[in-house]
């Protein structure tokens, strides 16, 4: 199974969310964005060299959300979700569409890649027990 890390990027109440391109899997979907774990690296570490390299950000990896498998056509990916605040930078995309800095309360607006539609459930659940 391929092991995908994702970032939940809180910066002064809204949180990072990417639309996937129209040449990448799963066109124009937003999603949180990250990547494939590589071999002997760790999660977060994975997840610190993707941002950087899609997004040009530091961030600071916090609290591990619950993993979702899921199965595209072509593979099987366990998605492994961290919120992170965000430490520096400013955003260039390398590969995204489009980002946006969206509300908590907008976050079901969006068409989420199918993998990702149980961690917003959750983020949006441990968000309303934090009010
Ligand atoms: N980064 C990311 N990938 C996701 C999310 N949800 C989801 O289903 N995926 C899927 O996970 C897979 C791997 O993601 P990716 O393409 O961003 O990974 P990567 O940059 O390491 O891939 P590459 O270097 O092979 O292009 C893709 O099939 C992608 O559609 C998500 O929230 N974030």
């Amino acid at each position: 199974m391929i092991q995908v890390v994702c970032a939940i990027i809180e910066h002064k109440g809204t949180v990072l969310i990417t639309q996937r391109s129209s040449k990448m899997a799963q066109p124009l979907l937003w999603e949180f964005p990250g990547g494939k774990v590589e071999d002997g690296e760790s999660e977060t570490d994975a997840l610190v060299r993707e941002i950087q390299e899609e997004l040009n950000l530091l961030i600071v990896p916090h609290k591990r959300l619950v993993p979702v498998t899921h199965t595209y056509s072509s593979s099987t990916i366990e998605l492994i979700p961290y919120t992170c605040s965000l430490q520096s930078g400013n955003i260039l995309l390398a590969e995204h569409q489009a980002y946006s800095w969206a509300t908590i309360d907008t976050l079901l607006n969006f068409s989420w890649c199918p993998a990702d539609i149980p961690i917003v459930e959750e983020y949006l659940q441990l968000k309303r027990m934090q009010l």
